[in-house]
């Protein structure tokens, strides 16, 4: 058994992305009866990227990116203070560790060097999830540095676009470290505090695969959709949809999402109202994030992605650097007890199949098996 991954430190690009759920109220009006509402009283940022990508060409993501050195420079300290600063920038206890496999050998650009980084790793990341929406999505996720975070108040909105978003913009694409500097001219401070973690996702590995990314994922409630403005360059379009309706979305082939993405929607659909979920995520800030790596195994009809706890997931490298094969998936599934795993019988119909119990306070998808109508 090996703990780590096949030394390669060009390979991991650092990311965070945010999932933005936001509060929905669809008014009725008496002449024009509206259509029944979604299960679930909140909606999700789903950001349609460019065509032209190197990864994930036209998928449905969660507004998200790779880290920049600006996210975690010494600059920031400033604008935090007096209110914020170190060690934990208001953000409370450090949350437990989950998992310490698999280690990555290292990370591109500064490796994860929490000790070389003036920021600790858990503001940083938030802040480049904060940059990523408001380079992709306009979308400010600041509050003022003179207001205090009060999490008893329930789910915040996001702050009105400024005059000349666009130049901003433009500035902030070209040069990161810009972020800063509109923050200062806002006199506000990236909302940190609302950002909570979620789950960490790994790119598995893929024959082929050159990029792989190492991508925090937060959860981020606001009581009202803001604006979006989609960049054009990156992100070419955007929806809001709730769990339920993003699942249909994917299934008729409207959209494409990617199993991690697909994976946190269904998880999402346990949530019936925006306050449940803030609640929750609340109640498990001292959680933390586990890292998942899937693990791909190719039988003769599907892949399937392998996480932790199921009965096939071994902590062994050489399952993480190499495609395994066997047979039929429903002989694999008639065999086994113990699922968390993902099988992708084509690219728009997946089924998550869980057994196992969720850890660390988590929830696991609520469907394991979706509609085969759908095939
Ligand atoms: C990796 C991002 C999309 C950020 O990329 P960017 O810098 O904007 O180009 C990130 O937001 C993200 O979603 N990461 C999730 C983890 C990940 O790598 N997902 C892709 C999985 S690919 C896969 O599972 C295989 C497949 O295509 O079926
Ligand atoms: N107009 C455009 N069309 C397509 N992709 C673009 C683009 N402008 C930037 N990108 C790509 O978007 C990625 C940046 O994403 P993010 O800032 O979210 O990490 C970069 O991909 P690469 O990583 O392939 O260089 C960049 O090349
Ligand atoms: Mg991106």
């Amino acid at each position: 058994m090996s703990g780590s991954l096949r030394p390669d430190p060009s390979r991991w690009r650092q990311a965070a992305s945010v999932v933005l759920a936001a509060g929905w109220t669809r008014p009725g009006t008496a002449t024009q009866p509206s259509p029944p509402p979604p299960a679930e009283d909140f909606r999700l940022l789903l950001l349609q990227r460019s065509g032209r990508q190197g990864f994930m060409p036209g998928a449905h993501v969660f507004p998200g990116g790779v880290l920049d050195a600006a996210d975690h420079s010494a600059d920031w300290l400033d604008l935090f203070a007096p209110h914020h600063g170190p060690p934990r920038f208001g953000l409370g206890p450090a949350p437990v560790r989950c998992n310490a496999f698999p280690s990555l050998p290292n990370v591109a650009g500064d490796g994860n060097a929490d000790s070389k980084w003036t920021l600790p790793e858990d503001v940083a990341f938030r802040i480049c999830a904060v940059r990523e929406a408001f380079e992709e999505a306009g979308v400010l996720l600041l509050r003022p540095r003179t207001s205090p975070p009060d999490p008893a108040s329930g789910p915040g909105l996001a702050l009105e676009p400024p005059p000349g978003l666009a130049a901003w913009r433009a500035r902030v694409r070209r040069d990161p470290s810009h972020f800063l500097r509109l923050c200062e001219h806002l006199d506000c401070t990236p909302n940190i505090w609302a950002l909570h973690d979620w789950s960490c996702w790994l790119t598995p590995f893929w024959r082929g695969g050159t990029r792989r990314f190492d991508t925090a994922f937060f959860l981020c409630c606001l009581r009202e959709p803001p604006p979006v403005y989609p960049d054009l360059a990156e992100v070419v379009g955007f929806q809001w949809s709730s769990p339920s309706e993003a699942t249909e979305s994917f299934l008729s082939k409207e959209i494409w999402l990617a199993p991690p993405q697909f994976y946190e929607v269904r998880r999402l659909a346990n949530f019936a109202s925006l306050s449940d979920l803030q609640r929750f995520c609340l109640d498990r800030a001292l959680e933390g994030r586990e890292r998942w790596l899937p693990i791909t195994l190719l039988t003769a009809d599907a892949t399937l992605q392998i996480l932790p706890g199921d009965e096939l997931y071994l902590e062994d490298s050489d399952f993480f650097e190499n495609l395994m094969s066997t047979e039929k998936t429903e002989e694999i599934m008639k065999e086994g007890k113990q699922f968390h795993r993902i099988v992708i019988h084509s690219r728009h119909l997946y089924d998550i199949h869980v057994t196992v119990q969720s850890k660390y306070k988590h929830v696991y998808p609520k469907t394991s098996v979706l509609s085969k109508s759908h095939l």
